[in-house]
């Protein structure tokens, strides 16, 4: 298969080289260059419902919506073959599997030799961010999934209109993101409804900036432009150029006196991202609009003020859990349709469910393998790691600023995890540096958004543990840097949350999600100087009813809010040989100034 370079649409030579080069190597029936129309995107789902691939939703439940049921082995990203392969491999660093780039080539080369016999190519390009952006940030997907193409066209700026401004003034760089399924079909072969491979590789060249993944067909193994680049290799563009790409959500929030603020927060895959960045606030006078889900990229303003861009077009959300109580703004968005629907549970009539989506679980459904489902049956109906895919545009909270280059100012910026115990529900820090250590420290469970096991604590720094697309003691000191970069940094404040601490009887302390307001608002009168805090060995913890509990007295008494903000001194304790074996693996290349932090730590629980 020869790419007719005066077919293509685009004259971009090393593009057009590129397409050429990887269609020899895998021999696809056909090339197909995506222009990201809406005619297009119904001729590709209407093929994979004629394949058998796609199941078209009711049209009077979920417009022009798509079912996607995985194979069961592909339902998450995989980490333990995730690879950031840098020239040296202490450039990797130790949270980060490594292999030599010369030989990873050669090794994923041998796979993709011939890997879409009897598929469609797709050539996807597609822009992170605002495409009038100051200097926009393109990339290229090359996938032969069907399934990723409409995808790429909710989560990015996709088609024709990238790839346009990709010769805007000369050609532009882009990012070569090389996908496949890893599923040939010889002549007579019959496909399958998910197509992967059992061997899996999700592979990033950071000197390079490209990245290669062969095996899988699910969302951040396959959709190429999110963790993959926005944040593996974004990251590495962040260091190397002085600014930050961060797995944060960015929320714009209106206090009732009519004062902006925009907030920032990472927490880990399926630890609520989403759910914040959406939020329906219940404190009367507060209001909240939606900027960005999932990836930040920050930075400084000409008055070294941060500001945040989401590099994104569309939610890829945990579809468990997403309700009409708990997020309303997103059964909003994605009942408007126009959205994909991966490995949730079906109706009878043509509609998804999932549980926590309505209180009361349906009679009957279509579990997410494919089989008759009822309650009694004893097992979940949607996979814990199901997904909505969903245009951002959709969203009812949607802000303004989304689709401006420029981005926001952030004011505050938000760690967390899911803790059980230990750490309260919020904590304000010092200054940059503690936030930092915080942030550094920072733990969280398991979840099913990545295979393995679930419910484990783990070190997850900023969010970032499978993120990182070098070495993490280096991603630590460049954030201890971040304010040397500009000779007058204005750092915004760091806070560390955590909504998912439980009683001795497993139920949640603290209602979340809508009441999360509530801490907000706490945090921005912080800022503003007017809210109560305690100093305690970790940071300033709100005093019992410095957070406004108005209407949530009974479910929140004093001795629950206590126990919610509790500072124990000895699980404290319990942290520090966690932090200390956290530090250790990560080397000499973790800054000075976290040991000390920690030997801090110490004595301030031990006062
Ligand atoms: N208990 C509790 N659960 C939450 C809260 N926020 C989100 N979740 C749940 O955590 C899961 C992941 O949430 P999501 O916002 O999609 O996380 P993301 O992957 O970080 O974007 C979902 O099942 C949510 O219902 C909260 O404030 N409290
Ligand atoms: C896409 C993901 O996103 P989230 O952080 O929303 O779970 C993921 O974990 O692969
Ligand atoms: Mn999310």
């Amino acid at each position: 298969m020869s790419v007719d370079t005066t077919q293509a649409p685009t004259t971009h030579k090393a593009l057009l080289e590129w397409v050429s080069e990887v269609a020899a190597l895998t021999e696809p029936d056909s090339i197909y260059w995506c222009d990201g129309s809406q005619e297009e995107y119904d001729r590709l789902g209407a093929e994979l419902v004629a394949a058998g691939t796609a199941i078209r939703l009711n049209e009077d439940k979920k417009k022009n919506s798509y079912y996607f049921a995985s194979d069961p082995d592909d339902v998450a990203r995989v980490e333990d073959r995730t690879f950031i392969c840098s020239q040296n491999e202490a450039d990797a660093g130790p949270t980060n599997n490594w292999r030599d780039p010369a030989e990873m080539k050669a090794t994923l080369t041998e796979l993709y030799r011939g890997c879409m016999h009897g598929r469609t190519m797709y050539v996807i390009p597609f822009c992170m961010g605002p495409i009038d952006a100051e200097d926009p940030t393109f990339g290229v997907e090359i996938s032969d999934s069907a399934y990723v193409a409409m995808s790429m066209r909710i989560m990015t700026r996709m088609g024709k209109a990238p790839l346009e401004a990709m010769t805007k003034g000369g050609d532009r760089a882009f990012v070569p993101c090389l996908h496949s399924v890893g599923y040939p079909l010889e002549p007579g072969q019959a496909d399958v409804a998910w197509p992967c491979n059992t061997e899996k590789y999700i592979v990033h060249f950071p000197e390079d900036r490209a990245i290669w993944s062969y095996g899988s067909g699910y969302g951040g193994n396959a959709l190429l432009g999110k963790k993959c680049y926005s944040l593996r290799i974004a990251s590495v563009m962040a260091r190397d150029e002085g600014w930050l790409a961060e797995h944060m959500l960015i929320l714009k929030l209106t206090s009732p006196a009519g004062k902006v603020y925009h907030i920032a927060g990472a927490f880990p895959s399926a630890c609520g991202k989403t759910n914040l960045a959406m939020i329906e606030p219940t404190l009367p006078g507060w209001k909240a609009e939606t900027l960005g889900d999932d990836i930040a990229w920050m930075r400084f303003d000409e008055e070294g003020y941060l500001r945040a861009v989401n590099p994104e077009n569309g939610f890829f959300g945990v579809a468990p859990g997403t309700g009409e109580s708990s997020n309303p703004n997103a059964m909003k968005t994605i009942n408007i349709g126009n959205s994909i629907f991966t490995n949730v549970a079906r109706t009878l009539d043509g509609d998804v469910w999932w549980e926590g989506m309505t209180d009361e679980k349906p009679a009957e459904l279509i579990d997410w393998k494919g089989n008759p489902w009822t309650p009694a049956s004893g097992t979940k109906a949607a996979h814990p790691n199901s997904r909505f895919t969903t245009p951002m545009e959709q969203a009812p909270t949607l802000g303004a600023e989304w689709n401006d280059g420029k981005g926001v100012r952030i004011d505050a910026i938000l760690f967390g995890g899911r803790r059980a115990t230990t750490v309260p529900l919020v904590t304000e820090t010092s200054d940059w540096a503690h936030g930092v250590f915080m942030g550094a420290t920072c733990s969280s469970e398991t979840t099913a958004a990545a295979t393995g096991a679930v419910g484990v604590v783990r070190r997850d720094p900023m969010a970032m543990l499978p993120f990182i697309g070098y070495n993490a003691g280096d991603y630590i000191q460049h954030w201890l840097d971040m304010p040397s970069l500009h000779e007058n940094a204005h750092m915004p404040k760091v806070f560390y949350v955590n909504w998912f601490r439980k009683s001795a009887d497993g139920k949640f302390l603290w209602p979340g999600f809508g009441d999360n307001s509530r801490v907000l608002a706490w945090i921005v009168g912080r800022l503003e100087g007017t809210a109560d805090a305690a100093r305690t060995p970790i940071g300033y913890v709100p005093t019992l009813d410095a957070i406004d509990r108005t209407g949530i007295e009974d479910e929140v008494d004093d001795a629950t809010m206590a126990e919610v903000l509790k500072v124990d001194t000895e699980e404290w304790q319990r942290e520090l040989p966690l932090i200390k074996e956290w530090f250790t693996k990560l080397g000499e290349r973790l800054p000075q100034q976290l040991w000390s932090d920690l030997d801090q730590l110490k004595a301030a629980l031990e006062a």
